[in-house]
Formats: C-alpha cells, structure tokens, sequence
C-alpha cells in the first residue's frame, strides 16, 4: 500500500488525506478518474469521484481529498484512493509545462518546478547534497558553515562580487568607522584551513560566487561549491585519494532505488559512469603539456591548459576522469604549497569529460614570511601560520559540474532551481 502523507487529525481513522496536482481527468458515466501527482517520483496515484464533487477538477489544478484507499477495480493499478470529498485548491491558468523546450523552462524559473523532468532533476540534486554530507559526516568530517560575506578575494583573480552598503548609516559613517569594502566569498578555503587547525577534517556545501563575464554551459555566477580540508596532509596524492573515493561514491550513489527513480523520470541520454575499481589516471603538468604537443596541440607549458586541452587529455585517457598534478607556480595563486625548487605547486586539477576541470586542490604554504612575499596580506590568515596551524591540504568542487558530469547534463543552468549568470537574476 502507498504511504499517504496523514495530517495529525486524520490519525487513528480509517479517513486519509491525497494532496497533489491533476495530471489528467477522465469521465465515465457518474465517475470522474483523475491521476493525482504528488510530487514525488511516484507515478500519478488514480483518484475516484462522485462527477457531483469533482466538477471543478482540471488538469493542473492543486487538490485536496479525503477518502479511503481501495482495491481498484481497474487493471492499470491495484489500488486507487476513493475521494469522499474534493477540493480544488488551486488552480492553473495554463498547465503546459511538459512539452517546453529547456530553453524555455530557463526563462521561467519560478515554473520550472511544475515540469516532470524538472521536479525530478530537484529531487535528485536534493538526494545527492544528503549524500554529500553522508560521505563526509561518515568520515568524520565535521561541516562548518562559511561566511559569504568577506574581505578577501581568495583566488586573487579579482573575480569577486563588490557588496554595496545602502544603510544611511553606514554611508555618513555616522558609527565613526571606515567604510571598508566586502566581497560576496569566492571560496571558503581560508576560512575552513583555519577552522581544520583543531578539528583536524573539515567540509562545507555552500554557495560561492565569481563574476565571470563568461557566458557558457559550465558557467554560473551562483554556485554550490563542496570544499574540504584536512590537517596533517602533505601531499598531493593523499588528496586526490580523497576526491577519487568522493567521486566514486557519488556516481555508486546513482544505483540507490531513491535516485534511480528519478533518474528514470529524467531520462538521460548522456548519463556518464566511471569504472569503480579502475583508478583515475593521474598525470603531471608538464608530461600532459608534452602528451598535447605530440598529438598537435600548440600548447605551451607557460600558455597554460585551455578548455579544449583538458578536454582532449581527458579523451586521450580513455574518458575517465584525469588528475593533472604539479601545475606550474605562475598559473595558480599565492596559498599553495611549493617544490623545493619553487618552480611548481603541489596542486591538481581533476578534468573530466563533458565539464572538463570540475575539482581543483593544493597542499597549503604553511610559511608566513613565503605567504607575505606572494603578496599575501590578509593578516589573520598569516596569524594562524604561528599558532600551531600544521600541514593542511584540501580542495574544492563544484557542484552544479559534479551534476552535470554524474547526470549527463549539457547545460549547467538546468542543474539548479535560480541559475544566475553574467546579467542574468530575473526572479
Ligand atoms: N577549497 C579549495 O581548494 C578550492 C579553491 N580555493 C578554489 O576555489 O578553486
């Protein structure tokens, strides 16, 4: 039997309450056979009522009935839920959204959730995020909430969110104090590496924001960014140990009968999937700058890698994820760790097919003074150098790319309910 939502006042009778949206309403003779969506992955439940008290039932209007659940009579379904009472309890103007374009769903975000697939895509983002927290919690990493207002722009590539201060108040400086310019967080790194200095593993799945002019399918101005840190690391392959098992997990996490049933709504027709026993290949910066240039690429190791390179050295590995190690010291920024010869990072990216760079991560520069060199002047992070910080690694993925990856996604923007790209925030 299906599990009804009982409202408390409903318990212990034998009356129960269906809630949900009409998918389609059929007459025959003094019955009325509507299919009530509930919302979930379910397939619509059959409801069965008087055509006195179901007049006013259309496709698209939101319900509430109360009755008795039944064997059905029908051969479609076993049991159909006999409507005592009926009530419409919203109505729909316009109830066509299963046959829109995504580009048209796009340019309706606040409907987007009124289409199957949609709704199904939500639920399934939903079930990920618990399983996100579900792989760190289980290991013991504890979740620190970041602020998204700050001073720094931890990437350095000046691609930060400038918050304007509108209260009179603070604009008179009326408090006697400097205005001082905030940043909406670009990444919470610096402030998870001083939270891990006593709590040894910590993670955070939260919004960050970039500025990017870039208009593109991986692209979002908003986005949920999964970043981790760990104490006592230091070395780059521990670290891409932990992101390998990560994303492991989260593609397993596709065959629990939760998620499977929606991706059966979605149906998906670039689903990716990774091998689980075959390692992700891990390849050094400069080997992967020389394996292009053999294959015809005009890249250079200063040029850096363009989208179309990670793309090409991800096809060249067989399609399987790929980690590029050691990236060279001009190409990322100021808190990474170095070879001894200060000529590399001790970094990587994880590049892998459709998105291309989806994780990136680095052993911290522990050194105060070497910080400060690289023109580092954000002074409580310097602090932490001097109060028993040790060695820490960590890295950062989005999340809005892991979908896209797992679920086969072209476009980023229908990964997540509001997309928010350059010039774009219509509701
Ligand atoms: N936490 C991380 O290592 C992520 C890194 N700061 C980035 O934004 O790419």
């Amino acid at each position: 039997m299906r599990r009804l939502f009982l409202p408390q006042y409903h318990r212990g009778i034998s009356t129960k309450t269906l809630d949900g949206w009409v998918k389609s309403v059929q007459k025959s003779g003094k019955n009325v056979f509507v299919k009530v969506d509930e919302g979930t992955a379910r397939e619509p439940i059959q409801l069965v009522a008087d055509k006195e008290i179901s007049q006013e039932v259309k496709v698209g209007s939101a319900i509430r009935a109360t009755g008795s659940i039944e064997q059905s009579r029908g051969t479609q379904q076993e049991t159909e839920f006999v409507a005592e009472q009926l009530r419409v309890v919203g109505r729909d103007e316009n109830p066509r959204y299963d046959d829109l374009s995504s580009d048209n769903l796009r340019k309706k975000a606040h409907l987007r959730a009124r289409n199957v697939q949609f709704a199904a895509l939500l639920r399934a983002r939903s079930a990920l995020f618990r399983e996100t927290h579900e792989f760190f919690m289980s290991r013991d990493f504890i979740h620190i909430d970041t602020p998204k207002l700050t001073k720094n722009d931890c990437e350095g590539g000046g691609e930060v969110f400038d918050v304007v201060t509108t209260s009179s108040d603070s604009l008179n400086g009326s408090d006697g104090l400097k205005e001082e310019p905030m940043y909406l967080s670009v990444s919470s790194q610096l402030h998870l590496e001083a939270m891990v200095s006593r709590l040894q593993r910590v993670y955070t799945l939260g919004p960050a924001f970039r500025a990017e002019k870039q208009q593109s399918h991986a692209h979002l101005s908003e986005f949920y960014m999964l970043e981790a840190e760990i104490a006592f690391v230091e070395t780059v392959e521990e670290m891409c140990s932990v992101v390998e098992s990560y994303v492991k997990y989260m593609f397993s996490c596709l065959d629990k009968p939760n998620i499977k049933s929606e991706l059966k709504i979605l149906t998906l027709e670039n689903k990716n999937s990774v091998p689980i026993s075959t390692p992700f290949p891990r390849i050094t910066y400069d080997d992967a700058v020389d394996l292009l240039k053999s294959k015809g690429s005009k890249v250079t190791a200063k040029s850096g890698l363009s989208k179309k390179n990670e793309l090409d050295l991800v096809k060249l590995h067989g399609n399987l994820p790929i980690f590029v190690t050691y990236y060279p010291v001009n190409q990322k920024p100021f808190y990474m760790a170095r070879t001894p010869d200060e000529t590399k990072t001790l970094s990587f990216d994880l590049l892998v097919p459709m998105v291309g760079e989806l994780a990136g991560g680095s052993v911290r520069e522990s050194n105060a003074d070497k910080l400060r060199q690289r023109g580092c002047g954000i002074e409580w992070y310097l602090e932490t150098r001097k109060r028993g910080q040790p060695p820490t690694a960590g890295f950062g993925i989005g999340f809005e790319r892991l979908l896209q990856y797992l679920l086969g996604i072209q476009n980023i923007k229908d990964t997540i309910a509001f997309p928010r790209w350059h010039r774009h925030c219509q509701c």
